[in-house]
């Protein structure tokens, strides 16, 4: 650019992610409570995150559906636009959920699902790794070795199995693909042989509800996923929070000066 700040009045959309995804459908509601001229484009997370850093390379306008735990912030010079209305809601939390009857079936799987839990710089250590061409089970498998403290703190007290099967679902959302990893990289050092699924947002839910997933450590609440936990909330059980301290909203390149509310995109 030519050293002016980049501002919003070039921007034709919201450079979005996988449409089921809560973060979406509260884009949607924002661009109708602010009042917005703007599209929202539909992709997925790596595409997102690929627009992101072309758009700052060129020092471009971009806005994106954005959220905290992600590698971006580490990244690239960031900032979530203010939310007057508070469409993205507060602080979220991010919960494990189980099919009903997996503490019977599984219990051990049951135990150390139940046990995860983990911080920003925890996931950011994964993610990071996975972000810099890592596989993400490599990345998982190193970030287990590092932190065996912590890991055995999931494990203690959980006897070995043999060979037993486990699915965890999950969305190809970076801090998701992180967190399944390093939970399956656990599961398996206690014997279980475990498959990951990825999906749609909704085909997750609806999976752990039917019963044709095991787990998955994806749940964010209390508003992300609101609309899908009031749907099956009765059919899957709540092994609580893995992670706290989360966010949802808009985000921005801090070298657009002069945008810094959702109201500044009018
Ligand atoms: C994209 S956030 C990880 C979750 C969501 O918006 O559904």
């Amino acid at each position: 650019s030519n050293g002016e700040s980049v501002d919003a009045s070039d921007l034709r959309e919201i450079t979005g992610i996988d449409g089921g995804a809560g973060i979406m459908a509260a884009t949607e509601t924002a661009i109708d409570t602010y009042g917005l001229d703007l599209g929202l484009q539909v992709s997925s997370g790596a595409a997102m995150t690929e627009a992101l850093g072309n758009a700052i390379a060129n020092e471009e306008a971009i806005v994106v559906t954005g959220w905290t735990p992600h590698w971006k912030f580490g990244a690239y010079d960031l900032k979530y636009l203010d939310d007057p209305e508070g469409v993205y809601g507060g602080e979220e939390s991010i919960h494990t959920f189980t099919r009903e009857g997996l503490a019977e079936d599984a219990p051990e799987a049951n135990a150390v699902l139940d046990n995860f839990y983990w911080t920003e710089d925890d996931m950011n250590a994964v993610m990071v790794d996975i972000q810099e061409g890592m596989d993400p089970e490599e990345a998982a498998a190193n970030w287990v070795d590092e932190n065996a403290d912590l890991v055995s703190e999931w494990t203690d007290g959980v006897d070995q199995v043999n060979g037993e099967s486990v699915s965890l679902a999950y969305v190809s959302w970076d801090s998701e693909i992180a967190s399944t990893n390093v939970v399956k990289t656990v599961l398996e050092s206690v014997g279980y042989d475990v498959e990951l699924s990825s999906m749609e947002s909704a085909f997750m839910w609806t999976a752990i509800a039917e019963g044709e997933q095991d787990a998955m450590v994806a749940g964010w609440l209390p508003a992300t996923h609101e609309a899908y936990y009031e749907d099956y909330k009765d059919q899957i059980v709540d092994l609580g929070v893995n992670f706290e301290g989360a966010k949802i909203g808009l985000v921005v390149p801090t070298y657009m000066e002069d945008v810094n509310s959702i109201e500044d995109l009018k």
